[in-house]
């Protein structure tokens, strides 16, 4: 036979080969792709909590699911992926840097005048009072700068760039006291995967709650977490646990609630701590009403959710969901909040709506706690860890 023809067919068969290697190998990256979309849904065990509290249910969507098909690969199907960290990060951070009014340019616009005068240190203030950062904090910043002689020279504008930034690190990182903040949620400081890490979700009405308890739970099953049980203790407003619900089937993640509209929160709170026990879940993220008739009463409210969540788990975390639109009627209801409970961290919602990025700083200075997250949006994924620089950035306009 011609040597051609022989060299001819040879390559035909490795090229066949080939083919066949990389059909292959793309049937088993689906399969495995498939396969851990559902874990999280398979993990939950089909135990179900005793009836300690006859009105609450505990839900599993996956399961029933599951159930109805008689087959788990279908399941999976109508499950959404949460994005990956390092997608939402990056999408995000932008996002983020716009929300945060350039204030930053305004101010570096005044200090490369040429020997500032007593109005510019007045319109200096005046930019970061406008900027929501907080009386204490502006005139703080104000008279850092003024004692700063590189800035009273506006010598050089890249300098005086840099040390604006540095100030504005300096006012987003730290405390009135001049602590570092630790942005981590309390599950990454003490990250014993045996444990159950429970974080209940506090605010008023209309901040974002229910739907950053949704978005919460994307946001750790993205970065990781395996189990995670939601708790709808938002029993005041019927609708928030069928909203909470949506948001939990999506991913395939238990909710414990109640029908009764007007239930006992504190009821369903402890049958979800004991399903999350029970389950021996990562994570429980309790969703609380936030009725503010009166100090007293709340403090009753989210006193008593706390006292029986501690009977089978110990609460680690207490978020306070803050609309950052409100400004500073925002900042007194997050100081009731902060009395009424203790809280260990902030989530500041509607930052995509807001031009006044300043109120980070201000609520981070009177409550003493981190801002650890922020919503950027209403997209079921557009809730990310704070990332300082990228906010920074945004207020100087880079
Ligand atoms: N633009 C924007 N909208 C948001 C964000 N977070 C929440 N929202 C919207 O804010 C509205 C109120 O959110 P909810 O989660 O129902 O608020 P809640 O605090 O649970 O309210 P109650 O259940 O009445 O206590 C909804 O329309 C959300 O889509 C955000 O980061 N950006």
């Amino acid at each position: 036979m011609d040597i051609h023809i022989v060299w001819a067919i040879i390559a035909a068969v490795l090229i066949i080969v080939g083919i066949a290697l990389v059909a292959f190998a793309l049937v088993r990256s689906k399969k495995a792709n498939a396969q851990r979309d559902i874990t999280p849904a398979m993990q939950e065990s089909d135990s179900r909590s005793s009836d300690t509290y006859n009105d609450v249910d505990s839900t599993d969507s996956a399961d029933d699911s599951r159930h109805a098909d008689g087959d788990a690969a279908s399941a999976t199907s109508e499950l959404d992926v949460p994005e990956d960290n390092a997608s939402r990060m990056h999408r995000l951070r932008s996002r983020l840097s716009h929300s945060a009014n350039p204030f930053g340019k305004a101010l570096f616009s005044i200090l490369t005048r040429d020997n500032l005068s007593e109005s510019d240190w007045e319109e200096v203030e005046d930019t970061l009072l406008l900027a929501d950062v907080g009386a204490d904090t502006a005139m703080g910043m104000v008279d850092e700068l003024r004692r700063d002689a590189r800035v009273n020279g506006a010598q050089d504008a890249a300098q005086i760039q840099s040390l604006l930034r540095a100030q504005l690190l300096k006012a987003v990182n730290t405390d009135k006291d001049g602590h570092t903040f630790d942005r981590r949620l309390e599950l990454e400081v003490t990250p014993d995967a045996s444990d159950t890490h429970v974080i209940m979700m506090v605010g008023v009405n209309g901040s974002g709650k229910t739907t950053t308890t949704g978005k919460l739970s994307r946001l750790l099953l993205g970065e990781g977490s395996q189990q995670i049980v939601l708790g709808a203790a938002d029993t005041f407003r019927a609708a928030a646990a069928d909203q909470l619900q949506t948001w939990a089937d999506r991913v395939g993640v238990p909710v414990v609630r109640s029908d009764k509209e007007g239930a006992d929160p504190a009821s369903v709170a402890f049958e979800a701590a004991q399903r999350a026990k029970e389950d021996n879940a990562q994570v429980l993220i309790v969703d609380t009403a936030g009725r503010l008739q009166n100090k007293t009463n709340l403090m009753d409210e989210l006193g008593k959710i706390r006292r029986v969540v501690e009977k089978n788990l110990p609460v680690g975390e207490v978020l306070l969901v803050l609309d950052a639109t409100t400004g500073q009627n925002g900042m007194a209801q997050a100081k009731v909040f902060a009395e009424a409970i203790g809280i260990t961290g902030i989530v500041l919602t509607k930052l995509d709506g807001s031009a006044k990025g300043g109120i980070v700083i201000a609520v981070q200075r009177e409550l003493g706690v981190p801002v650890k997250l922020v919503g950027l949006g209403e997209g079921p994924d557009d809730l990310a860890r704070f990332d300082t620089e990228g906010f920074v950035d945004g207020i100087l306009g880079e």
